[in-house]
């Protein structure tokens, strides 16, 4: 393929991927000097009851909660700007990546996973935008396990997944039903490709049923998503729909720290808007929800984290605390494992042909409503009741732009284009297998006390061998599932071409593959886990030895849920939420001893 002359649609695509881009840098300043509803705040009095940092599926979900309460004055500040909406089109979210909408965050080297990237390291987006990293995701919608949150809230008295669970999850979704009538819109696929039905048969061959795909009960399924008429739906266009005058929104706002008495109480936080360092207080309290790679950085650059770590960085260590410790993300591997015998009805010409352009204006359909994923899989590899891997079926690989963008946003380099993907040729595709529970632990930390430097990310891939262990054990269920019926008939086959660095294992043995996974480690895109409920946050979201200091996003999960984070972090906002706003678990719970006697709480 390296060689072809680009054909016109790739020559078509390159252009737009520029024009695209160039067009991202430009809107990204467009609100540079917008501050949504500050005026009816007086934005320079800076004094507020709640502020929230960080506009991601939690901070708008909290903030747009506390703003309920029109007694309260709130501000969200948010270090990204707005980014409009054509940044709704589904098909779009790939682009913001590398744009001025990611924070474009690289792992360290990597000591013994991504050996065949560029620099040993991984590529992680993250959202640097109103609506945070779920302007770039895949879009879909799973709760997990029940059993997942049991082992989260294990110290919790009286814990029950019917009471303190699932009733955020109900409060949060709306998949029509009356039911559900939360603000999450559930939906299904609104565009699947021809092979996608395929993809579920061949599961049934393997004696799978089809799953509902949103509890990763075991099974085959479409998957459920967060599109709401054909466009990209996150917590803050719920928030924005209905915005409150007493809640302000501040764009562009880069949060350094903390501001924290000695009592340790927090009462506001030091951010610079277009170079003017501000000071914001608040009366009753500080939500950092910027992310997994935000907020423990903004806490250990407040004093609060390792204590060693900090005096090594030069800044005074107020709280010892594990931040930054316990990170964990969905480890993968497989882009482009597989080829077809078949063109599928995706790909570059499809979304650049005039017709998908009007099928999306005047239907909200086709092509650009895509999230890339057509089905997922949930499967125990043990007698676990818990699932221990995901499938991820994406009908397309890297190779359908011919090099030209996708491979560079997973830190595929030129050497090992042209080793091994360059290579392939026929229309190669994608069955993602995902560790659910990977065992290797990773940190961030700062390089330095530069609020502006980027931390030290490493997430450890592959440290613990049960993570290698169940990657290949996914890709043999993958070589069973290519061959049944449905993929005899559409031509599949694992791909033969020696992966560069594996050469001198026998193709398909298990040390091939070992080599494989450790040379081909991939980000399934969900670190979790820096500041761990039980460790740095207690299970009332509050900082531990704090007083009005509160995280609320991906970085408390303890462990990662079975499958797609975002429902999980979106509804442990919703639980965060209604502990904040009433100082208390004000849910159907009953209390145990302990808590009945704890001032303020109205159990
Ligand atoms: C490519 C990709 C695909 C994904 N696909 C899926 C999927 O299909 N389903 C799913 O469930 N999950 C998916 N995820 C993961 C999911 O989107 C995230 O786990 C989730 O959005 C994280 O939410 P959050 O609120 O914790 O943080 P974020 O959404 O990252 O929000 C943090 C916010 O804080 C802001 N911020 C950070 N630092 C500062 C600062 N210093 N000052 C001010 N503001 C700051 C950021 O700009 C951001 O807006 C995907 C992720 C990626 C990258």
């Amino acid at each position: 393929m390296c060689c072809n002359a680009p054909s016109f649609f790739i020559i078509l695509y390159v252009t737009a991927v520029y024009f695209f881009g160039i067009y991202l840098n430009f809107i990204s300043f467009q609100d540079y000097f917008e501050c949504y509803a500050c005026k009816e705040l007086n934005f320079r009095q800076q004094d507020y009851d709640y502020i929230v940092v960080g506009s991601g599926s939690a901070g708008s979900i909290v903030a747009r909660r506390l703003a309920e309460n029109k007694n309260l004055k709130v501000l969200l500040v948010e270090a990204g700007s707005s980014g409009g909406g054509i940044l709704q089109i589904p098909a779009v979210g790939v682009m913001l990546q590398k744009s001025s909408f990611d924070w474009g965050y690289r792992t360290v080297p990597q000591k013994q996973a991504c050996l065949g990237l560029d620099d040993q390291v991984s590529i992680w987006p993250m959202g640097k935008i109103l609506g945070g990293t779920a302007m770039l995701n895949n879009m879909i919608y799973v709760r997990g396990h029940p059993d997942d949150f049991a082992r989260w809230f294990r110290d919790t008295c009286n814990y029950d997944y019917s009471i303190d669970i699932l009733p955020y999850f109900e409060k949060l979704e709306n998949n029509g039903t009356n039911k559900h009538k939360g603000s999450v819109p559930i939906s299904d696929l609104p565009y699947k490709s021809n092979v996608s039905d395929y993809f579920l048969q061949a599961g049934i061959c393997l004696g799978f049923g089809i799953s509902d795909g949103v509890n990763a009960e075991p099974g085959f399924s479409s998957p459920k998503i967060t599109i709401q008429k054909g466009q990209r739906w996150t917590p803050y266009h719920q928030l924005a729909k209905n915005r409150k005058r007493n809640l302000a929104i501040v764009t562009n706002a880069f949060v350094e720290k903390v501001l924290l008495r000695d009592n340790f109480e927090a009462y506001g936080v030091k951010y610079t808007h277009m170079e003017e360092p501000i000071f914001a207080k608040a009366k009753k309290g500080v939500i950092l929800s910027a992310g997994v790679i935000g907020t423990p950085k903004i806490l250990m650059l407040s004093g609060i984290g390792p204590k060693q770590h900090l005096e090594k960085m030069k800044i005074k260590p107020k709280l010892d605390l594990p931040v930054g410790d316990n990170l964990q993300d969905h480890v993968t591997t497989g882009l482009d494992l597989l080829t077809f015998d078949y063109s599928p009805n995706i790909g570059i010409r499809q979304m650049l042909s005039p017709w998908s352009m009007l099928n999306y204006f005047l239907r909200s359909r086709g092509p650009w409503t895509t999230v890339g994923c057509e089905s997922i899989g949930f499967f125990n590899t043990a007698k676990e009741i818990v699932p221990e891997l995901q499938f991820m079926i994406f009908p397309l690989g890297v190779t359908i732009d011919d090099g030209y963008y996708l491979s560079s946003l997973t830190g595929i380099g030129e050497r090992l284009w042209k080793k091994y993907f360059a290579k392939i040729d026929k229309p190669s595709f994608t069955i993602l297998p995902i560790v659910l529970h990977p065992k290797s632990r990773g940190t961030v930390r700062l390089k330095n006390n530069n609020p502006r430097t980027p931390p030290l990310i490493n997430p450890n891939y592959l440290s613990d061998s049960y993570d290698i262990d169940i990657l290949i054990q996914g890709i043999e269920m993958i070589k069973e599932f290519i061959n049944t019926p449905p993929m005899h008939r559409l031509g599949v086959k694992l791909n033969p071409i020696k992966f560069p660095g594996c050469e001198k294992f026998e193709f398909d043995t298990r040390p091939y593959w070992e080599c494989y996974v450790r040379h081909f480690t991939l980000t399934a895109y969900h670190p979790i886990g820096t500041c761990k409920m039980g460790e740095v946050v207690e299970t009332d979201f509050k900082v531990k030895g704090t007083r009005k200091l509160y995280v609320v996003d991906g970085s408390i999960l303890p462990d990662l849920p079975s499958g797609n984070p975002n429902g999980a972090i979106m509804m442990m906002a919703e639980r965060a939420a209604e502990i904040i706003k009433h100082h208390c678990w004000k849910t159907q719970r009953k209390c145990c001893a302990a808590e009945v006697f704890q001032k303020e709480c109205q159990c």
